[in-house]
């Protein structure tokens, strides 16, 4: 089955960061036909370690977009691009364990995934799950819901 290309979202926070690059590095083979997009220090981890694999075995690494980190606007630069449909898949392991400057855009990338019912990860396990799943090699599009009767309503604004 031909491997359709995706772009894969990867974002981790500073805690998470190493188990983010093992997952990257465990699977580096499946993730060379795809395109990355991560926050960017996040970016900065995944670029340098598919770069290290595939130059070590002979192969091309695949194209990482770097956004602006996560405190800085990445997360927000993140859900646009989600807003835009242009993201397949995201692996997001957030801390559990450290309130993050930036919560509030955590919440919000969390929720607008949620919104394009995009395949999302927030653990490895289920970055496992994801990309051992038969969907992950299809060109498989999400449902997305109709908000055409919220877009439509009527705000009384004469009150
Ligand atoms: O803060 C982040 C996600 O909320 C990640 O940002 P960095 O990848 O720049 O560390």
């Amino acid at each position: 089955m031909e491997k359709r290309k995706k772009t894969i979202a990867l974002v981790a926070h500073d805690n998470r960061k190493q188990d983010l690059k093992d997952w990257v590095l465990f699977n580096w083979y499946e993730l060379i036909p795809h395109t990355m997009v991560c926050t960017g220090t996040t970016g900065l981890v995944v670029e340098e370690a598919l770069e290290k694999k595939c130059e070590k075995y002979d192969e091309k690494a695949p194209e990482v977009i770097r956004l602006k980190s996560g405190p800085l606007g990445g997360d927000q630069q993140m859900g646009a691009l989600i807003a835009e449909e242009k993201v397949d898949v995201m692996i997001f392991l957030w801390d559990p364990m450290e309130p993050q400057p930036h919560d509030v855009d955590v919440k919000a990338l969390l929720r607008i995934a949620s919104l394009y019912n995009i395949p999302t990860a927030t653990n490895k396990a289920t970055a496992d799950f994801i990309i051992s799943s038969p969907l992950f090699h299809e060109d498989y599009n999400p449902e997305r819901k109709n908000y055409q009767d919220y877009l439509s309503r009527k705000i009384d604004i004469n009150k």
